[in-house]
């Protein structure tokens, strides 16, 4: 089993509570492979790292629950296996002694609808949607983002969220192959049809969720398969409307971590209002007998990432958001 990253801060506290994490299981029973850009793919391995994850967490004993951040079979899975790989990788996640907080990503729509895999993922549903919050301790609340509502992938062909996301990607992807960012600039580069976009209804209940969060004085934390912020991510990699997302999430103070998966490579920034954005490094990446996963400790004033080989450690302090503004201001006079 992979040794956790130790963090330079020592922080001399009890956490108020913890929980395990791990993304891009991407499992599949076929031989290793590479993606795209030529990075090597362990589909057989993941599985493997994913039972140590849940090894770990469940020997540790103080993990409240876990939080998988999607795509947890790859889209090379043979489709006549899609439903078998599926149950297999939930399986392992139902060994872990609590809940587990599953998301969609795009491999898990290669494989499945919709319709058959929110039941499995136990994700709550309204009209196949896969949006949702749960709230730990009262201090917490935990936003899980649907990042494909408005997507190419996973609705029926003549479903308005797929003819919405079709046209979109036509006016703004010249390429016949819609994953294609040749030709687009900068961050129009994660206009492709891997990635998707939260809908409008989808961005106003997240508005009314934060805006109770708010008035209960709790501090949020929001997951999306789709990284939120450009700083820690590829530009190919992010939500297709992750400005109009963050805009709604800077009208508020609540939200001090988004948590994401899909860039493989992992990445971490502090955006312009002080929310930390962790993207976490892929479990489907390990090469044979190395790891990627971790578990976070929750305390007061900061989460704390402790990753185990290559998912990298990292504290994301709280920003209180009222004093960063009034520091940058002060810094900008
Ligand atoms: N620079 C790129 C990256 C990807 N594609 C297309 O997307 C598909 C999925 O990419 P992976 O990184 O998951 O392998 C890939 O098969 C290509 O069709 C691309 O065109 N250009
Ligand atoms: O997990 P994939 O295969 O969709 O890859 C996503 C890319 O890494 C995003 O840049």
């Amino acid at each position: 089993m992979g040794s956790a990253n130790v963090l330079a801060s020592a922080h001399g506290k009890q956490p108020l509570f913890s929980f395990g994490v791990i993304s891009d299981v991407q499992y599949a029973d076929i031989p290793d492979g590479r993606s795209f850009l030529g990075v090597p793919r362990y589909y057989r391995h993941s599985i493997v790292v994913l039972k140590r994850a849940v090894q770990m967490w469940n020997d540790q004993k103080n993990h409240k629950f876990v939080i998988n951040l999607g795509d947890i079979v790859d889209g090379f899975c043979p489709k006549d296996q899609s439903l078998n790989a599926v149950t297999k990788v939930v399986e392992e996640f139902e060994k872990f002694n609590g809940p587990v907080y599953h998301m969609i990503g795009n491999h898990c729509l290669y494989n499945l609808p919709r319709k058959q895999l929110l039941p499995l993922l136990k994700i709550p549903s309204i009209d196949g949607r896969a949006y949702y919050d749960f709230s730990p301790t009262p201090e917490f609340r935990f936003v899980v983002l649907d990042g494909y509502d408005i997507s190419a992938i996973g609705w029926p062909q003549d479903h308005p969220s797929a003819i919405e996301a079709l046209k979109f990607l036509q006016e703004r992807n010249p390429n016949t192959e819609k994953n294609s960012p040749v030709g687009l600039e900068g961050l129009e580069r994660r206009f492709l049809m891997f990635n998707g976009a939260v809908g409008k209804e989808q961005l106003e209940w997240l508005d009314g969720i934060l805006q109770e969060a708010t008035e209960l004085k709790q501090n949020v934390v929001v997951c999306c398969h789709l990284p939120l912020d450009p700083g820690a991510s590829s530009k190919e990699a992010l939500l297709w409307n992750y400005d109009e997302v963050m805009r709604v999430i800077h009208r508020y103070n609540c939200v001090k971590v988004c948590l994401a998966g899909h860039d493989h490579k992992g990445g971490h920034s502090i955006d312009s209002h002080g929310v930390q954005h962790r993207v976490l490094e892929a479990a489907l990446e390990c090469p044979p007998g190395t790891d990627a996963y971790g578990y976070i400790d929750v305390y007061d004033d900061k989460l704390s990432l402790i990753g185990f080989d290559r998912m990298v450690s990292t504290d994301m302090q709280f920003n209180p958001q009222s004093d960063f503004r009034e520091k940058q201001h002060q810094i900008r006079l």
